[in-house]
Formats: C-alpha cells, sequence, structure tokens
C-alpha cells in the first residue's frame, strides 16, 4: 500500500500476491519469462520509467527509462546476487567481480580490447568469416537449416583464437561438449532464478540442478585449463605466444597474452584470475556475438527490400571481387552498420541487467533506496517512445540519418551503458558486419522472422522459427 501511494517509489507491478510478491508470475519455462521481461518493460515504461516488483520478501525496481539506465548504471557498479549463481563457473571475472576487483581489473585489461589492438584481428575475422561461409555451402538450396549452429561453432572458433591466441579449429567434439555444456549451464542460472525456493545456497546445494551444474563445471573449466596450460608451456618453451594461422605468424595479440604479460611483469593475475577471465571472455562473447548473426539473418531474410539494399552497397565498395573486408570498407558499409545496430535494438541479446544498489538514486520520476535489487531493461530502452511510432519495426534505415534517431543519446543499451559496459563491443561489432559482409555477398537469404518464438536463458535465444534458407548467389 506504501509503494502504491508513495509518489518518490516506483508503482507496484501489477499481480503482487502476499508474501510470495510476484514469485508465482516466473512459473513457467523461458519462454514465459521472456514475455515476462517484455510485459514489465511496457508496464515501467507506461509508468513513467520504473515500477517495484517482490520475489518473495526481495524488494525489485525495474527500470526502462534511457536516462535513469545510465543514471543507475553509472552510479552503482555492484553486480546484483544474482550473478553469484555463475560465480562457480565464472569467479570474479569481469562479468561476476565485485564492484572493487572489477574497478582494478577492467583498468588493466581495457587497453587489450582497444580499437588499435582489434585492427590486428582484422584478417583473422576475415578468414574465419570466409570459413563461415564455406561451412555453409553444404546448406544451399537445400530448404531452412540451423544456421545458429554453424555461427555459433564459428564464433567459438574465432574467441579461442582471436581472444586467446588457441586454435581448435579443428577439434569438433571439444566445441560441441563445451558448447553443451555452457548451454545447459545457462538454463541452470535460468531455473534457479525462476525458483524461488533455490534461491537460497542452502536449498539450491541440495537439488538436482546444483548435481548438474557439479558434473558441467569440469567441462568448461578443462577447457579453459587446458589453454592456460598450453599458452604457459609456449611461454615457456619461448614458443611466439602471438596468434598463429597456418604456421605463419599473423599481426594479431590475443588478449590472453597481455593478461599473461601483465602478470609476468607486475605479478597481477595468479593463474585462478587468469582462467576465471578467459572463462569471462569465452562465455560473454561467443553466443551473444552467434546469435546477434542469426537475428542478423533471419530479419534481413525477411524483407527482400532491406536484401537488395545490403547487396548493393557490397557491390558499391567491394563490386565483383571477393576480397577480405578492410578496416576502410568498415567505414564505408554504412548501411551494414545500420543492419547490425537495428538488430541488436530489435532483438537485444542481452536484454536485461541488473545491479545491487549500494546508495540511494534519485531518478526522474521517483527515488530508488539503497540495499535493493534494480533491474535494467535494454529491451525497454529500445522500445521507448524516443524511438518514434516505429520503433516496433526492423528499420535499418534510421540509423541513416541523424534526424530519426531518438535525440537522447543514450537510447541504445545493446552493449548495456556505462563503465560497466560490454569490454568486447568493438570487438563485437567488427568481427559481426565482416560475417554479414561476406554472407551477403556469397548467399542470398531467406526468412521470416514474425514466426520466431524466443526465450530468456541469461541471453535472448530463438527457439523456433529462425531457421532460414539460403541460395548460392552466381558470380
Ligand atoms: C554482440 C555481442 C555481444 C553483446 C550483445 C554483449 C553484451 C554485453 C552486455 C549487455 C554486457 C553487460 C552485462 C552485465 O552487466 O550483466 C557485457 C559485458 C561483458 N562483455 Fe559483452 N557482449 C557481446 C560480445 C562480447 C565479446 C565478443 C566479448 C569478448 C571478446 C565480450 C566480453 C564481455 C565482458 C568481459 C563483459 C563484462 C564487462 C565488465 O563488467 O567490465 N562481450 N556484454
Amino acid at each position: 500500500w506504501w509503494v502504491i501511494t508513495n509518489k518518490d517509489v516506483p508503482p507496484a507491478y501489477p499481480g503482487y500476491l502476499p508474501l510470495i510478491g510476484h514469485a508465482h508470475l516466473l512459473i513457467g519455462d523461458s519462454i514465459n519469462l521472456w514475455n515476462l521481461v517484455k510485459m514489465i518493460s511496457y508496464k515501467s515504461l507506461k509508468a513513467e520509467g520504473a515500477v517495484s516488483l517482490w520475489i518473495g520478501p526481495r524488494r525489485l525496481y525495474f527500470v526502462a527509462d534511457p536516462n535513469d539506465f545510465l543514471k543507475v548504471a553509472n552510479t552503482c557498479f555492484e553486480k546484483d546476487e544474482v550473478y553469484e549463481y555463475a560465480k562457480p563457473w565464472m569467479g570474479n571475472g569481469l562479468v561476476t567481480s565485485d564492484a572493487l576487483l572489477w574497478k582494478a581489473h577492467r583498468k588493466m585489461l581495457n587497453p587489450a580490447f582497444n580499437p588499435a589492438v582489434l585492427d590486428g584481428f582484422m584478417e583473422m575475422f576475415n578468414s574465419q568469416a570466409r570459413r563461415l561461409v564455406t561451412s555453409l555451402e553444404v546448406e544451399a538450396g537445400r530448404g531452412p537449416f540451423d544456421h545458429w549452429a554453424y555461427s555459433r561453432r564459428n564464433a567459438l572458433e574465432t574467441i579461442c583464437f582471436g581472444a586467446l591466441g588457441m586454435d581448435f579449429r579443428d577439434k569438433k567434439e571439444l566445441f560441441g561438449e563445451y558448447a553443451s555444456a555452457t548451454e545447459e549451464l545457462f538454463n541452470i542460472f535460468s531455473k534457479r532464478f525462476q525458483t524461488i525456493w533455490l534461491h537460497s545456497d542452502f536449498m539450491y546445494n541440495r537439488s538436482k540442478l546444483k548435481k548438474r551444474q557439479d558434473e558441467l563445471l569440469p567441462i568448461v573449466h578443462n577447457m579453459s585449463n587446458g589453454i592456460l596450460k598450453k599458452k604457459k608451456a609456449d611461454i615457456l618453451n619461448c614458443d611466439n605466444v602471438r596468434g598463429k594461422e597456418k604456421g605463419k605468424e599473423t599481426i594479431f595479440k590475443p588478449f590472453l597474452d597481455l593478461i599473461l604479460e601483465l602478470s609476468k611483469e607486475r605479478g597481477t593475475f595468479n593463474d585462478e584470475e587468469i582462467r576465471e577471465h578467459i572463462d569471462n571472455i569465452i562465455m560473454a562473447g561467443y553466443d551473444a556475438s552467434a546469435i546477434v548473426v542469426t537475428y542478423a539473418l533471419v530479419l534481413v531474410g525477411s524483407y527482400p527490400h532491406i536484401q537488395e539494399k545490403v547487396c548493393e552497397e557490397l557491390h558499391k565498395v567491394f563490386g565483383d571481387e571477393d576480397r577480405d573486408v578492410t578496416k576502410q570498407d568498415l567505414s564505408k558499409l554504412v548501411y551494414i552498420d545500420a543492419v547490425f545496430k537495428e538488430t541488436m535494438r530489435f532483438y537485444p541479446v542481452v536484454p536485461v541487467v541488473a545491479r545491487h544498489l549500494d546508495k540511494d538514486i534519485i531518478l526522474r520520476n521517483c527515488t530508488l533506496s539503497k540495499g535493493k535489487t534494480c533491474i535494467l531493461s535494454v529491451y525497454g530502452v529500445h522500445r521507448h517512445p524516443v524511438w518514434g511510432l516505429d520503433a516496433e519495426e526492423f528499420k535499418p534505415e534510421r540509423w541513416l540519418d541523424p534526424a530519426t534517431l531518438p535525440d537522447v543519446p543514450n537510447a541504445f543499451a545493446g552493449f548495456s551503458m556505462g563503465r560497466r559496459n560490454c569490454i568486447g563491443q568493438t570487438y563485437a561489432s567488427m568481427s559481426i558486419r565482416i560475417i554479414l559482409s561476406h554472407i551477403f555477398r556469397n548467399y542470398k537469404v531467406f526468412g521470416d522472422h514474425t514466426k520466431m518464438v524466443a526465450r530468456f536463458d541469461v541471453l535472448l535465444k530463438p527457439v523456433s522459427g529462425y531457421h532460414v534458407q539460403i541460395e548460392k548467389k552466381n558470380k
């Protein structure tokens, strides 16, 4: 009642029940959870930016206003306690670490992800994109197929090769095992969140989900431990730690090299911390990038006029040449860039992030109090009225003219916002735009995103209706 009548507090979301609050709304699978996230986002937008929710006695705020999102994201850097669920996997890597450690480690890791370092990745991004194009050949002209499986494997190879300097490209089994273990772990975290009694460690530690988690963790840790062990052995043998391709040294410097150099020179990271950073980079980077490629193909495949513009632009820049995409090409491929951004706006792969409020925050229309959880809705920000009446439409054109973009600078949150945003965003943006340039130069794509069903399983993942058909283009 206090919340309903106090104008300083975000209004309560409908459906509150005594004792359990809104926990009953969580019941169901991860498709229901996604529908719930959308409904709460729209309600928050109607309520001028935010609503209050209760999971049992725990109070949560749900914020969907762009400026409020940024204010919370840049005021409180502490992650919410749900991130603790992932700690047995990711330890104190950047995604899950507490604010104090995060500040120190992020400062040290930022240089590894800066655009100048990433320029050295161009050749590798191109050769990985070509590898994806070649692997898709078997599907050309053969009807709808699951292209996510291809882009996921390719993205995992790219992250291992580019970020960690390890060539696992011919180890099929490793990928299959690792990818299904990470998929199941995400699913376990999501189920735990949806099952209120499993929020307590006491109950969770006695559950079947925890047992399964304990079986899966060695699979994912073996991969990162293997990478670390091999890298250290290479260094001891004075083998060059730079990325190597087909026996020749390439110019890119994997992120792991920087981490290892820092620990050697300054004793900054111990082995455990390095392993945790590896787990975070792989986990945070590979599937999110693969899913964006997946959504982009379905969306562009759904709109022939958009695909035509993509192809016109590619023809203008490359003519009939099948050459690599250069940095200069990327700056000319403005429509592909618009497709990439609009895909991320339309289907945000990370639809919400959560912070723990370590201080009171005064927002435009309400005050959030210290000690509570704040869910920041990327989806809500991307559907905010600042995007105009056509916010529900997939329209890459809106990105081409500043006049058709929102007049607030914080209306895009695909990589979160503020200082604790995605460290890998330039990597993701470069690699995805290069992949799209290669795919649309080689294939015509057909899809129908209106049939797509998605689920919220930490990431926003497609469940069905996302399969596309491809036809090889005559060169
Ligand atoms: C399109 C692909 C990607 C999307 C949509 C994405 C999105 C995000 C978002 C929304 C966050 C904030 C998460 C939170 O606060 O809970 C984040 C954090 C992070 N991302 Fe990404 N990401 C992508 C690709 C990558 C790649 C390729 C890498 C690594 C190479 C990466 C590494 C990270 C790391 C390490 C963090 C934690 C940053 C910190 O807390 O300082 N991401 N990402």
